[in-house]
Order: structure tokens, then sequence, then C-alpha cells
């Protein structure tokens, strides 16, 4: 399916020729290079590639900008993850037209907005806009330069972005101060700012006429039953707690157009657009989507609330990806996507009245940017907003010393906050949580560590390399050569059992289709029992999947069929590589076993410290405890049946059985009270092998706020099978 946003410019009616008809000053004023604006309005983006040529350099910049993203080894890494996301991204620009409609849009709003601003306020007319991009073409600091030779006497920095967030407008507005910072400002130029407006109110008209377009598609026994979901870009969680404002300016405007729209219809603030492995704001549109249609919910409108314009999010993430795509999974009746405010007139009335209230009133900058987020520990913050910012010379009456003292004030407001509240020294470590995820976001020099860890556990190295071994296991899709490194593994592995050639043939002769079994045997669940093996086969495995699928859902409870969510994947990067770090012995009642701890090879200490480590970022490490299991893992991810439909990563810790109950009815969901068995279909059938079953269940969850998930595993009197048939239930409560 193509989309182009550009194909849209001319579509609601709104014939823009009519504001671009010559008066007076203003046409020239913009198609004139030569005609010198008195007023420059400078519009903010972060851009997007216009070509598919410049896809790579735009993530390389978006990777390496560190108020977007805080990676270790930053400057190796963002460049890393940029080429590998590079071929993705280019085919979903392909997929909308071939790059982003971001300039094009930006450009049209300049110029109704400067066409508008030469009525409204003919003296600070003419007015001429440029656009200044963060990550891409027109960037930010060439365009001041064109400003600054075409000198005007005034400069008005405005964002597109209506939410503040220090990953977008902080990262272009802190670009522009560093700019400043060591150059000779021109102080014939005054300069300002806009760095917000979530709730103008001829914004907020303009989301409430974009809803009322898609409503009126609706009909009539349709229409207020369906779903407004506001969908805004996500956020990590770790830059809403250090205190970042988007999260509540998105809210305020989502209030406001409901409030606009007399709360016409249910709705739901959702996010879309994750990036990377770390938790970001919840809940996703699309599960959003998927949990209100099996809620019996069928119709929806998304609407964009977090940008102005066009982009590959609208485009290709709302209207292919969920719109189209999804829709059709979750069999949604009717969904549709509101227009973007592009260039409603009501949005152009809005960005005039903003500009021309700032240019009437007297407050260059907002206090609210001044002042840093609670939690924040970004150096250039503190630079941009003590230092940088007041070389600029200001535009209104109020002086430089004045405009200074704001910024005095805050500094040492600033430095009033002792940095010792920066060191991670408490134990036990569940205290320490909180303070190593808020102050650890950004690349924090090592310094910040200088006091010394009470807890063995975590230490800057493994913090550091656990970051690193999240962007690496996010950053690629496909299990890579380098997960077979077993050499290492295989001089290592402790064989714990003698019964492995005896299952094989077992196995093999009862499924005698089966070209590539991978398990492991162990000794009966018993204490400190945990899974071993895996079980796989090419083609047999869509056969099981499926059976199980069905079977699993359609036999225990006709309710769970709808709360089964997307089977987990497990995604490697080739950068991960394992390590033996420990073995054990153990016994239970008529075995001894011992096991052996393989983890990431990058984290330094033993698996505990990996454990703990991951612990304390909710995060679940892939621990393999024998050869065996690790080469299973790396066979089932590499067999496309598993991986090719899985779109959630996590992941895997393959963990303890939590109990082995004697028969299948020693263990079923409830489910409104009522007791449903959990029938577990053999897989071939054969009674012979039925009759020594027994049922076992795994049971896990990647954060404590996450769904159950559970994975199957059937035993066979004394050893088990266990494959990775896992599934993720929700709101299920499980009696033993
Ligand atoms: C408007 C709000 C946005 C916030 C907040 C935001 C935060 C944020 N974004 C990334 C990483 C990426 N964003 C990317 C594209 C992208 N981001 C936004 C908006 C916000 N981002 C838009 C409108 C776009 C698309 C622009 C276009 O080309 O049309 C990308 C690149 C695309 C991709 O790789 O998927 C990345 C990467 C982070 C890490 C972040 C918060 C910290
Ligand atoms: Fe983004």
């Amino acid at each position: 399916m193509m989309r182009s946003g550009i194909q849209k410019l001319p579509q609601n009616g709104f014939n823009i020729y009519q504001l671009l008809k010559p008066r007076n000053f203003s046409l020239s004023a913009r198609n004139c290079d030569n005609l010198r604006p008195k007023t420059a309005i400078l519009m903010l983006n972060m851009g997007g590639p216009q070509t598919k040529d410049q896809v790579g350099d735009y993530l390389h910049r978006i990777m390496t900008d560190r108020e977007m993203m805080q990676l270790p080894f930053q400057d190796t890494l963002g460049p890393y993850i940029a080429r590998k996301r590079t071929a993705e991204v280019q085919k979903k620009y392909e997929e909308i037209g071939g790059g982003s409609p971001i300039l094009k849009w930006t450009q049209l709003q300049g110029s109704l907005l400067c066409n508008r601003l030469d009525q409204v306020s003919p003296e600070t007319a003419p007015h001429k806009s440029y656009v200044g991009f963060r990550y891409v073409t027109p960037f930010t600091e060439d365009t001041i330069k064109e400003i600054e030779s075409d000198g005007p006497e005034r400069v008005v920095i405005f964002s597109q972005y209506p939410q503040y967030s220090c990953a977008t407008s902080g990262s272009s507005f802190n670009s522009i101060f560093t700019h400043f910072n060591g150059k000779k400002p021109n102080k014939n130029i005054k300069w300002s700012m806009i760095d917000r407006w979530p709730t103008h109110h001829l914004l907020v008209k303009t989301f409430a006429e974009r809803i009322k377009e898609k409503l009126a598609e609706f009909t009539d026994d349709k229409r207020d039953d369906a779903i407004l979901l506001f969908s805004a870009h996500s956020l990590p969680l770790k830059n809403v707690r250090r205190g970042d404002s988007y999260p509540s300016e998105v809210g305020a405007t989502v209030n406001a157009v409901m409030a606009e729209l007399n709360h016409c219809n249910p709705y739901c603030l959702v996010w879309q657009s994750k990036v990377g492995p770390l938790p970001w704001l919840e809940p996703f549109t699309d599960d959003a989507i998927k949990m209100y249609a099996a809620k019996g919910k069928k119709n929806f409108v998304l609407i964009p609330i977090a940008f102005v314009n066009e982009h590959i999010e609208t485009l290709h993430e709302l209207d292919i990806e969920y719109c189209h795509d999804l829709a059709k999974e979750v069999k949604v009746e009717k969904i549709l996507r509101a227009a973007a405010p592009n260039d409603h007139p009501l949005f152009i009335d809005a960005i005039t009245d903003i500009v021309d209230k700032h240019l009437k009133g007297n407050q260059k900058i907002n206090p609210k940017f001044l002042t840093r987020c609670p939690h924040c520990v970004s150096e250039r913050c503190h630079k941009t907003r003590c230092e940088n910012i007041s070389k600029i010379p200001s535009t209104t009456g109020i002086s430089t010393t004045e405009d200074n003292y704001l910024d005095i004030k805050y500094n040492k407001s600033f430095e009033s906050v002792p940095q010792s509240t920066l060191n991670v020294t408490t134990t036990p470590i569940n205290k320490t949580f909180t303070k190593i995820l808020s102050t650890s976001n950004s690349m924090r020099p090592t310094k910040q560590f200088s006091r010394p860890f009470k807890n063995p556990f975590i230490t800057p190295a493994n913090l550091i390399d656990l970051q690193y071994c999240r962007m690496m296991i996010e950053s690629t899709t496909e299990a890579t050569s380098a997960m077979t490194e077993p050499p290492i593994l295989a001089a290592t592995e402790p064989i714990t059992t003698t019964t492995l050639n005896e299952v094989t043939t077992e196995i093999e002769t009862k499924m005698p289709e089966t070209t590539s079994t991978t398990f492991v045997v162990e000794p009966k669940a018993g204490t400190l029992s945990s899974t071993t093996g895996s079980f796989s086969h090419p083609t047999r495995l869509d056969e099981i999947t499926k059976k199980f699928t069905t079977s699993h859902m359609t036999t225990t409870s006709s309710t769970t069929t709808t709360e089964l969510l997307t089977p987990m994947k497990v995604v490697i990067s080739d950068d991960v590589t394992f390590l033996k770090v420990g073995t054990y012995r153990g016994s239970n009642e008529s075995n001894e076993y011992q096991k052996t701890y393989f983890i990431p090879q990058r984290f330094r200490g033993d698996w505990l410290t990996a454990k703990v480590t991951c612990k304390a970022f909710e995060m679940e490490l892939a621990t393999f405890e024998t050869l065996n299991e690790f080469t299973s893992f790396q066979q089932l991810w590499e067999d496309s049946q598993f991986s090719k439909n899985f779109k959630t990563t996590f992941y895997l810790h393959v963990d303890g059985i939590t109990k082995t109950p004697k028969s299948p009815d020693d263990w079923y969901f409830t489910k409104n009270g009522r007791k449903v068995p959990f029938k577990m279909p053999w897989l071939t059938g054969e009674p012979s092998f039925a009759k020594n079953v027994e049922y076992c269940l795994s049971i896990g969850k990647k954060s404590s706020t996450d769904f159950l998930q559970f994975n199957d595993t059937i035993c066979y009197s004394n050893r088990r099978v266990y494959h990775f048939n896992s599934f993720v239930c929700q709101k299920i409560d499980f009696v033993f």
C-alpha cells in the first residue's frame, strides 16, 4: 500500500491560493530573497528524510543526539544501530511515497502564517518564515546563518511541537543555544522563542474539527460508540521520571479537545512509536485497538495529537500498520484516522494568533523553559539555560541584565542541589532502583558513581553493560552467527543426565517424521529443578503450534481466547555472546544434577550479578543453563516458523518450573469462579505415551507490571521436554 502525505496537501477544501494572493509587501518578502524581512519566523521541527538516501544520515543524527537518546558508548553504538535500522526505515518511507512530507507541510504552514501575520501585525511586517530541522536539511544551524544574512530586526524561534519534550523541542532549542556559544551574535537582531502551545484554543478547535470530519463518516447508529484514540508518540519512562512535561502537556491537549467536543464520545490517550527495549509510556496504540476489539468495541477514530503535520508515523504506522493491517487482524468494523492539522484554516489561525500575541507581548522566553526538569542531569541543559542562552540578544524591553537574572537565579538553584543525590549508595536493592533509573538515563560520566557502591551486585560497569546489552538485543531482528559461539560452551558443558540418548531414540521412534529434535532430559522435577531442554522441528513445529493454540484456547475457555496476546519473540544480537559463569550441583529425592549458567559475555561478574542487575531494571536476562538449552533456543529462533509473525520483543529468561502436579486435574485456570481444566494435548496423541504424562506450566513475567506468560511443558514421568509454545495471558487466576 502506498501513501503519500504530500498528495494530501490540497485536501480539506481549503484554497491556499486565497491566502497567497499578493498583498503589499508580504508575498514579495517570501518570494524575493533580496528583500529584507522585518520579522523572521523560524519554524523548528525534527524533520524527516525527503528521500531514501537521506534515511541513513537522518537515523545517525537521531541516534547520536544525546537529548533524544542516551546510549552507552553512544558514538559507536548510535551509528551502529542507525546502520542496522536504515533498510527497515527506508522501506517504510518507500511505502509512503518515498519520503517524509514534513518539509512540504512546514513550508506551506510557514508561508500561510506569514501571509496572515502581514495582515494582523503590519507593524512587524514583512514577515518571512524559515524552516530549521534538527536531523535533516534544512538544518537549523544553516537556517540561522541564512536568517542572519537576511538581517531581520527580530527572530521568533517557533517550536512546531505543540507539546514540549526535552527529547524533541528541548533538543532543537539546545542546539540553537549551543550554536551561539562562542559566537559573536549580531546585536541588531533580537531573538525570542515560543516553546509550547498545547492548549491554544484554536489548536484545540482544529483537532475537534478534524475529529468531527471523521465522526461524520460513521453511520448514525455507530457514531456515538466510536472510541476516540488520541495517539501520541510515546516517551521512555526514564524521561517521564526525570520530569519531562510532554505527557502532561499531551494530556492537557486531549482534555481540552474533549471539552471542546462536549465529551461526545468515549476516548483514550494512547502512545505509539516506541523505539528500543526500555519501558515507554503505555498503553500502546496497537495494544489498545487489540484490547478494545477483544472487548467487542469495533469502531475507532485515531487522532495524531502530538504532531501538526503528516509524517511517517501517521502515514505508515497509523494508516498502514494499524488502520489497515491490524484492523483486519482483529476484525475492526470501521477505523478512521483524523488528518493532522496540516493546512486547516483554523490551524493557520492558531499559529497566527500564537505568534501575533508573542510579538505583541513582552515575554521573550518562557520561565518554564529555563527551569530544568527536577531530575535532569544533563550538562548540556545546564549549560544552555545558564550560560548560552544569555548570549542571545533579547527582543523585548527587558534588559539583558534582567534576562540574566532569570538565568542566574536558576543557575543558583541548580547548583544548590547536592550532587550527592546522584550517587547510588543505598541498600537494600529495592530502594536503589528508583535512583538508578532516574540517574542513569543520560550517559553520566563515571565520576558520578564516585561514591563506593554498597550493593555488591550493581556496579557501574554492569549498569553500562546492561544498557548496552539491551540496545544490542533490541537493535537486531535476526539471530546471527555470533550466537553460534558454542566452542567455549561446548568445552565446558556438563551433560546432566545419562538418559539423553535414550530419550532421543524414544522420541524419534514415536515421531518418525522428526528429523531434528533438540532437547535435554533431566531428573524429574523437584527442588530447584528447572527447564533444560527444547523441542524443535522445522516442519512439525507449525503443526504442533497450531494444535496447541487451538486446543488450548478453545478447549479451556472461550473467554481466554480473546485474551490471547502476541506470543513471545526473542531477539538476539550478534554482539551478545554468552559465557559460562558458574556451575552448581544439586540433588532431589532421586538424582544428583549439575547446572551451568551462561550469561551475556559483556557482563562482568557472576550470574547472580547479572541476574540481580537485570532485576533492578525489571529486565529478564537470557540465561541458559545448559548448552542444549542454548542451542535449542538458537534453533527455535532461527526457525522462521517461530519468528516470522512475532511482533513483541522481550527477553527470555528460562526460569524454573513452578510445580509439577501429579495429574492434569491438579491444576486449572479459574474463570469467573469456575474451574477450567487446562487440557494439554499430547503431541502425537499416543495413548501409550499419554499415560505417563505429567503437565507443567512455567510462569514468567517480563516485568512486575506485565502480563503473565505461560510456558507449556510436558513431562514424561522422569524427564521433561520443554518447548517454546509460550503465550501471554491476562486476568486469569491460576490455582494449583
Ligand atoms: C512529537 C513527539 C515525539 C517525541 C516525544 C519523540 C520522542 C522520541 N523519538 C525517538 C526516536 C525516534 N523518533 C523517530 C521519528 C519520529 N519521532 C517523531 C516525534 C517524536 N519523537 C516523529 C514525528 C518522527 C517521524 C518523523 C518523520 O520522518 O516523519 C525515529 C526515526 C524513525 C524510526 O527509526 O522509527 C526515531 C529513531 C526517541 C528515542 C524519543 C524519545 C526519547
Ligand atoms: Fe520519535
